[in-house]
């Protein structure tokens, strides 16, 4: 397996679920950037397990430890390494199926791809904890990407058959980034809450679960960002975006639905605000020929339902080759889209940070 990624800035996020820690090191941070801590245990407390039924029920306390690359302070340079340690593993109900093989999650093709010498507790190097790692690194992107007056912000655009309005209905700001944020399931629409939150807790009572989007925006992006053709900044993004578990789709803009409108429909007409130049219309989510063209850039991820669910499921015994049945026990998200939020988030900032460093 490798876990490195990126151009200028390089990503190298190790560990396993049940393993002593997780973590990530960052290569080509520039020197002297202030991390605010606060800000950086804000994000990770949005997602770190534990925190209600609508999650894993899994305790973690997501605490990251600073092991080189900072001081006084400030980035010095060299690569950062950080380290959070796990604490609350319960690697029996994994010993009791590993040779069970989970519909829907990583064990059978790392069965045979590893040969089974890979770690199959709780998910191992393939499980949804190794985002932890990511939302530290995305949260010193952010704070790079703040001082240069871009902010990111997503929400959940829709879980089952519930939809959420989308930032394209409604003024986008800091002020909403801020309400979001303080939200376990970040909506724009409030009005739709307990229906979500009543589709997910349902979910889980049937031994089910369920799967949803996540609307993604980057405002304040200049034009002028993108490297094509293998850097442009769907390429760059959609690469760190599939890296994420249970990702399943991404469309920029409107997408799949461009596809049913003709070019008349589709095509952002520009107009001069005083100096700045905009688009009446923000089809192409921001990005046009891969480069940033001045309107926030804007995305809709697709999340599936989880794949460890409690009700009885076919598969196979590859210890006995044989067709058997499984119920998968532990604990698990019944909904992944809402944790998943500021993982898109932190992806997403550390995909722009790499790209200005090599635009
Ligand atoms: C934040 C987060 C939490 C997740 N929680 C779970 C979980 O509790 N149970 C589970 O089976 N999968 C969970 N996943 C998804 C699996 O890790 C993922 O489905 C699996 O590794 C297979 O990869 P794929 O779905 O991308 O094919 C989570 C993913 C993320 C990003
Ligand atoms: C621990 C986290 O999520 C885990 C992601 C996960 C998976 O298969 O992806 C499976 C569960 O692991 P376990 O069975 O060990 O509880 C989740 O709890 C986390 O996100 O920090």
């Amino acid at each position: 397996m490798s876990g490195i990624m990126g151009n200028k800035l390089k990503l190298s996020i190790f560990g396993e679920s049940h393993g002593p820690a997780i973590g990530i090191t960052i290569d080509g941070l520039p020197p002297g950037v202030a991390i605010d801590m606060d800000k950086v245990l804000a994000e990770m407390d949005r997602r770190k397990p534990g925190k209600s039924l609508l999650s894993t029920t899994r305790k973690e306390s997501d605490t990251p430890e600073i092991i080189s690359g900072f001081f006084n302070g400030y980035t010095t340079g060299a690569p950062l390494t950080a380290i959070i340690r796990n604490s609350d593993q319960r690697s029996k109900v994994y010993e009791d199926i590993k040779n069970l093989m989970r519909p829907g999650h990583a064990d059978y093709p790392a069965f045979v791809k590893y040969g089974g010498f890979h770690d199959y507790r709780g998910g191992g190097h393939f499980s949804g904890r190794i985002t932890a790692p990511l939302v530290f690194a995305g949260a010193i992107a952010k704070q790079i990407l703040a001082e240069k007056k871009i902010f990111v912000g997503a929400h959940v655009k829709s879980i089952s058959h519930i939809d959420d309005k989308s930032f394209q209905d409604v003024e986008v700001n800091q002020a909403l980034f801020d309400e979001l944020k303080k939200q376990e399931l970040p909506l724009i629409d409030g009005e739709k809450r307990t229906e979500i939150e009543e589709v997910i807790l349902q979910a889980r009572k049937d031994m089910d679960s369920v799967g949803g989007t996540i609307e993604c925006t980057v405002v304040g992006i200049p034009a002028g960002i993108g490297d094509p053709f293998f850097n442009s900044v769907e390429s760059v993004l959609a690469h760190l975006i599939f890296s994420v578990p249970a990702v399943k789709g991404i469309e920029f803009g409107k997408g799949f639905e461009m596809t049913k409108l003709r070019g008349s429909e589709t095509n952002d007409a520009y107009y001069y605000e005083r100096d700045e130049v905009k688009t009446h219309t923000n089809n192409n989510g921001g990005i046009t020929g891969g480069i940033t063209n001045g309107m926030p850039i804007l995305f809709t991820v697709a999340i599936k339902p989880t794949s460890s669910i409690a009700k009885k499921q076919q598969t196979i015994n590859v210890a006995e080759h044989k067709n058997t049945e499984l119920v998968v026990k532990g604990r698990h998200d019944p909904c992944i889209v809402p944790r998943a939020i500021p993982v898109i988030e932190a992806v997403t900032a550390l995909g722009i940070l790499d790209l200005m460093l090599i635009s």
